[in-house]
């Protein structure tokens, strides 16, 4: 910032959530959705809520960032339908094996009984490939890239939660690529974890990437690399997967192609998704005892201006305000609060809804030509010169609100981060210091070792093995309770 600011207030009492249990923790979480008006679980089916105006906006703005990188390299959006008929999702063996307990059938139009059973896709892959078959014929056809984003349906037999763990899953960004190598294929998971990992970055989102265990990769493809970030109550949330299939689809689906050199070969595959849990990792990563901190790139309000009526200056703190507004509206997302209650109430709203800058504008202040700021990822208010409140000098500090609130969760997250050397340490008092570590909300880092690496240790250490990780340069075995 350019002017010398001067730090009035910072908040004395810790308001981080880093300290809840699970349960004070999901408690906090439903609270929020409600008083923050995000969402509303109250919809008559379960796993099944309703976007509320304010929630759908912080959606709209973060999948306009995901929609920018997808399109941005070179993934064309598409739209498919929803149904599937069985004798197309049950084509891929292990495809329809991981997902038959999950799937929504439609069975009846109207009266009729339907000769075939109809899917809501709870992915579509199948749906897809299908057409992928009628399209793809020579090797120029390839590289094929599409996305779209959707809903997706899953019998989810686990307790529900909103925007978390969902039967309809309302918001499904899912990416689908066509290859003519293995190299090439390769190449593109690459880009799929580039392209999430910008998307994270862009939210401010920490996230540990590991690639999943032969036995929990996504069913019918050859490895599954997945994204992990850590709730403040220690459990970790999966919260994007890019998936590389190798040919076991194009096998099944017949996805021959003709190549450069005049040869028949089945083209090689990746697919990615992202959903919901990237809007209630926003919430669960930045948010405070105070309410929603949201990041300002998807803030849908992204500076609260509040004028200080005092009595007798009502008038002249109005025009001021009123002048300001009509300055600022035009580079940033601004809401002037002129309602007929005490300051300190429009103070607790705000940061409730979690606007990353407020604008208090007092009579005194205005008097000088100066408006106090306060910035809800630090709580800190500092005066600033309405000359210096310029468009660069707002995109300026919401530049500095977004970093500083990466570092803010990253340093939470590195937090929950334990790594255990286990030189010379028999497994029982391994086990034991793991479930420990996890009982103190960690996500515990072993160094890999094959012999570890089964779902019998899995059991032994009732929790998830999250996978294969490299961090800080090391190859470890992740291991935490997850959502
Ligand atoms: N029931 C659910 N509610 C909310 N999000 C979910 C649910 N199930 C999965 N997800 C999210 O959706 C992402 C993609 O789902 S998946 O099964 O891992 N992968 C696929 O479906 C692949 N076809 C990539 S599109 C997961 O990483 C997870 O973040």
């Amino acid at each position: 910032m350019s002017k010398e600011t001067q730090k009035v207030k910072k908040q004395d009492k810790d308001i981080s959530l880093n300290d809840m249990d699970s349960l004070e923790f999901s408690e906090w979480y439903g609270e929020i959705l409600e008083t923050a008006k995000i969402y509303d679980l109250r919809y008559p089916i379960k796993g099944c809520g309703v976007y509320l105006p304010y929630g759908f906006k912080i959606r709209r703005y973060s999948f306009e960032i995901l929609r920018d990188l997808l399109d941005s390299t070179n993934h064309d959006e598409t739209l498919f339908p929803m149904l599937i008929p069985e004798t197309l999702l049950a084509k891929e063996g292990e495809h329809i094996k991981g997902f038959e307990d999950e799937v929504f059938w439609v069975t009846h139009g109207g009266k009729n009984e339907l000769d075939v059973r109809l899917a809501l896709r709870p992915t579509s892959e199948t749906a897809i490939y299908h057409m992928m078959k009628q399209w793809l014929k020579v090797h120029t056809d390839l590289p094929f890239k599409l996305y779209q984003t959707v809903n997706t349906f899953r019998y989810e037999t686990k307790h529900t939660r909103p925007l978390i763990r969902l039967r309809e899953i309302m918001t499904f960004n899912e990416a689908h690529t066509a290859h003519s190598t293995k190299e090439e294929c390769e190449a593109q998971v690459k880009e799929g974890m580039y392209v999430y990992s910008s998307f994270f970055e862009s939210l401010a989102i920490p996230v540990l990437i590991s690639k999943r265990p032969e036995w929990d990769k996504f069913p019918g493809a050859e490895y599954t690399t997945a994204y992990d970030t850590i709730y403040p109550d220690g459990k970790t949330m999966q919260i994007g997967t890019v998936h590389n299939l190798g040919q076991h689809f194009a096998k099944t689906f017949d996805l021959e192609f003709e190549t450069a050199e005049g040869e028949k070969d089945y083209v090689y595959q990746s697919c990615y998704g992202i959903s919901d849990r990237v809007i209630a990792s926003i919430i669960a990563i930045h948010g405070d005892k105070n309410g929603l901190v949201i990041p300002p790139k998807v803030a849908p309000i992204q500076i609260a201006m509040v004028p200080l009526l005092f009595k007798g200056k009502e008038e002249i703190v109005l025009e001021k305000s009123n002048e300001l507004y009509d300055k600022l509206k035009k580079f940033a997302r601004i809401e002037l609060d002129t309602r007929d209650i005490r300051p300190g109430r429009k103070f607790n709203d705000w940061e409730l809804k979690g606007v990353p800058l407020r604008i208090e504008l007092g009579p005194r202040d205005l008097e000088n030509d100066k408006v106090m700021i306060f910035r809800r990822d630090t709580n800190e208010k500092f005066d600033v010169a309405i000359a210096d409140l310029t468009a660069e000098y707002l995109v300026d500090l919401m530049e500095t609100v977004t970093s500083d609130m990466a570092k803010k969760a990253y340093d939470a997250f590195l937090g929950h981060i334990e790594i255990l050397n286990i030189e010379g340490i028999d497994n029982e008092s391994l086990v034991e210091t793991i479930k420990e570590a996890l009982n103190n909300r960690k996500v515990v880092l072993i160094p890999f070792d094959e012999k570890l690496y089964n779902e019998e240790f899995e059991e032994q250490i009732g929790a998830s093995i999250l996978g294969e990780c490299e961090f800080e340069g090391t190859k470890y075995i992740s291991i935490a309770k997850t959502y």
